[in-house]
C-alpha cells in the first residue's frame, strides 16, 4: 500500500489480515496475562507458606540474630518483589520475544542491512545494562536492608510506646527514624544518580544507531536497493522492534538485580535449624522427675569462655515443689530454658523421668512441661484464644474450669464479652497481675505434669498467689518455681541456690538458714 500501488481486493484483504492478527494478539495476551497473574498469585502464597514454615522451626538463636522487621520484610516484600519479577518479566519476555522474532521476519525481508543495524543496539545496550546491574545489586542490597530497619525501628517504637512516652524519648525516637529515613534517602539518591547516567548513555547509543542507519539508508536508496516506501515501512517496524529488544534486556536486568533478594529468600527456605530433632517417645504415663546431669551452656551469642551453666547437676523431685533462687544473672532462666529445649546443652543431658528431653515427641514433652514466665507473651485476639492457644479440641468448660481454679473467673465475666473479649495487641487491655492469670490458665488447661513458673505469681496479690500455688501442687504435679522474693520459695520442698551458673547449695529453707550459706546470706541482704 506505501509503495502506491493500492488495489481495493489487496486493500480490504490486507485490513481482514490486520484485523485477524490484532483479535489473535489481544486474545493470546489477554490469555497471557490472566495465566500469568494467577500464578503469579499461587507462587506467592506457596513462598509465603513455606516461607513462615521454615522460620517457625529454626531454633531460638536464630531469631536473636535477625531481627524480627527484617524477617518480616522477607516474609513480606521480598517474596512480592520476587514473585512480582519473576512472573512479571517471564510475561514480558514471551511477549518480547514473540514480536521480536515476527518483526525480524518482517524487517529482513524490507532490508537486511538496515536490520543488522538494528540488531546491533542490542549487545551495545547488553554491555551497558550488565555494567548498571553491578552498580545497582549492592545499592538494592543496601536499600532492602535500610528498609528492614526502618519497618524495624518503627514498630519496635510504636511496640513499646509506653516506655517510649514514660521516658520522654519521643524526640530522640524521631531523630532516630528521620536518620534512618536519611540513610534511605541517600541510597535511592545515588541509585537515582546511576539510573540518569545509564538512561543518558543508552539514549546515546541509540541515537548513534539511528544516525548511521540514516547514513546506510541513503545509500542504498542512491543506488536503488531500497524504495522510499520500503524505508518508512522498516522504520515503522523499528522503533517497536527497538522497544521489544529493551525491553527483553529491562527483563534480564530486574531479573538479575532481584537475584540478591531471591537468593536471601532461598537461603532462609534451605536452611536446616540447629538443634536436636525431637524424638517420638511420649508415654502415658509422666512422673515428672526431671534431672540436670553435668549441664554445661554456653549461649550461641555469648563468648565460649562465658558459660550460663557451669557443669550443673541437680534433682527435681516428682509432685514435690523445687524452687530455684540465686542472684540475678546467676543461671535459673538457663535452666527453664534448657528444660523447654528453646536451646541445646553443649555438655551434659537434662533427663525427665530418666529420659534425655530430646527423646519425647514435641508435642508431648510442651502440654506435658507448661512454663509460666512473669512477663507472658499474649496475642491480640480473645482471652479464649490465648488461654486455648494451640490446643485442638479444648472446650469452653475445660477453659472456664482452669480459669475458677484460679479464681480468675471473676474478672474475666465482668469484661464486655467474658472469655471472648479482645485483650488487644499483646494483651495490653489487661493488667500485669491479669496476663499472669490468663498465662497460668493457659498453662493448667493442659493439664502438664510438671509446671514451671519463672516468677509467674509475682504481679498477683498474696490470696491469689495462694491459690495459685495450691492449684498447682494439687494432682501430684511437679512444681519448679523459679524467684526472687524469697518468701515465696521458704514452702518448697527443695530449694537450689545457683550463683555464677553453678549450684552452690541445696536443701530445705530450714536446713539452709541453718547452714548460714549464700542463701542465708542473699536473705539477710534482702531483709536488713
Ligand atoms: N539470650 C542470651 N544471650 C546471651 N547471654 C544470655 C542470654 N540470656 C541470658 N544470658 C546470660 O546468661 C547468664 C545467666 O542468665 P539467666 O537469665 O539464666 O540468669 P537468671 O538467674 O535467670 O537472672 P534473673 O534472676 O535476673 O532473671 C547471664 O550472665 C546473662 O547475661
Amino acid at each position: 500500500m506505501l509503495r502506491g500501488r493500492v488495489l481495493d481486493s489487496s486493500f480490504f484483504s490486507a485490513l481482514g489480515q490486520l484485523a485477524l492478527f490484532s483479535l489473535g494478539s489481544a486474545l493470546f495476551s489477554g490469555l497471557r496475562g490472566g495465566i500469568f497473574m494467577c500464578t503469579l498469585a499461587r507462587l506467592n502464597r506457596r513462598l509465603k507458606h513455606l516461607l513462615f514454615h521454615t522460620l517457625l522451626q529454626q531454633e531460638v538463636h536464630f531469631f536473636e540474630v535477625n531481627n524480627s522487621g527484617s524477617l518480616s520484610s522477607r516474609l513480606h516484600s521480598d517474596v512480592d518483589k520476587m514473585g512480582r519479577t519473576v512472573a512479571l518479566n517471564a510475561n514480558a519476555a514471551v511477549r518480547s520475544t514473540v514480536k521480536t522474532f515476527l518483526m525480524l521476519g518482517v524487517m529482513l525481508n524490507l532490508s537486511w542491512e538496515l536490520t543488522v543495524l538494528t540488531c546491533i543496539e542490542m549487545p551495545l545496550l547488553a554491555v551497558l545494562q550488565s555494567k548498571y546491574i553491578t552498580w545497582s545489586k549492592e545499592l538494592k542490597d543496601q536499600m532492602q536492608e535500610c528498609h528492614a530497619q526502618n519497618k524495624d525501628l518503627a514498630s519496635q517504637t510504636v511496640g513499646g510506646i509506653r516506655t517510649v512516652r514514660s521516658f520522654n524519648a519521643e524526640k530522640e525516637e524521631v531523630r532516630r527514624y528521620s536518620e534512618a529515613l536519611d540513610q534511605m534517602c541517600a541510597v535511592k539518591r545515588r541509585s537515582g544518580i546511576y539510573s540518569a547516567i545509564f538512561l543518558l548513555l543508552r539514549r546515546l547509543v541509540s541515537l548513534g544507531i539511528k544516525i548511521l542507519m540514516l547514513v546506510k539508508a541513503r545509500s542504498l536508496i542512491s543506488v536503488g536497493q531500497l524504495s522510499i516506501g520500503n524505508l518508512v515501512s522498516f522504520f515503522l517496524y523499528q522503533k517497536p522492534m527497538s522497544n521489544n529488544l529493551r525491553e527483553l534486556l529491562y527483563c534480564y536486568g530486574e531479573t538479575m538485580s532481584t537475584v540478591g533478594v531471591i537468593s536471601k529468600v532461598f537461603n532462609y527456605l534451605d536452611r536446616t535449624p540447629e538443634c536436636k530433632t525431637a524424638g517420638e517417645f511420649a508415654p502415658e504415663k509422666l512422673e515428672g522427675k526431671i534431672s540436670f546431669r553435668n549441664v554445661t551452656f554456653t549461649y550461641p551469642s555469648a563468648p565460649q569462655d562465658k558459660p550460663a551453666l557451669k557443669s550443673v547437676s541437680m534433682e527435681v523431685q516428682p509432685g514435690k515443689m523445687t524452687a530455684l533462687v540465686g542472684p540475678s544473672g546467676g543461671g535459673k532462666t538457663s535452666c527453664v530454658s534448657l528444660l523447654k529445649r528453646l536451646y541445646e546443652p553443649q555438655e551434659g543431658e537434662i533427663l525427665l523421668d530418666g529420659q534425655p528431653l530430646h527423646q519425647y515427641s514435641h508435642k508431648y514433652l510442651h502440654q506435658k512441661l507448661a512454663l509460666v514466665s512473669q512477663n507472658p507473651e499474649l496475642f491480640s485476639g480473645s482471652l479464649r484464644y490465648n488461654i486455648e492457644y494451640g490446643l485442638k479440641d479444648c472446650s469452653i468448660e475445660r477453659v472456664k474450669e482452669a480459669a475458677k481454679k484460679t479464681n480468675a473467673d471473676g474478672f474475666i465475666s465482668q469484661l464486655e464479652n467474658a472469655y471472648d473479649t479482645d485483650i488487644g495487641e499483646r494483651g495490653g487491655r489487661l493488667s500485669d497481675g491479669q496476663k499472669q492469670c490468663i498465662a497460668i490458665i493457659r498453662a493448667l488447661v493442659r493439664d502438664p505434669q510438671v509446671i514451671i513458673l519463672d516468677e509467674a505469681t509475682s504481679k498477683l496479690d498474696v490470696q491469689v498467689q495462694h491459690t495459685v500455688l495450691q492449684e498447682v501442687l494439687s494432682c501430684g504435679r511437679t512444681v519448679l518455681v523459679v524467684a526472687h522474693q524469697l518468701k515465696t520459695v521458704e514452702k518448697a520442698d527443695h530449694i537450689i541456690f545457683i550463683e555464677k551458673g553453678a549450684v552452690v547449695e541445696e536443701g530445705t529453707h530450714q536446713e539452709l538458714m541453718a547452714k548460714r550459706g549464700r542463701y542465708y546470706r542473699l536473705k539477710e541482704e534482702l531483709f536488713s
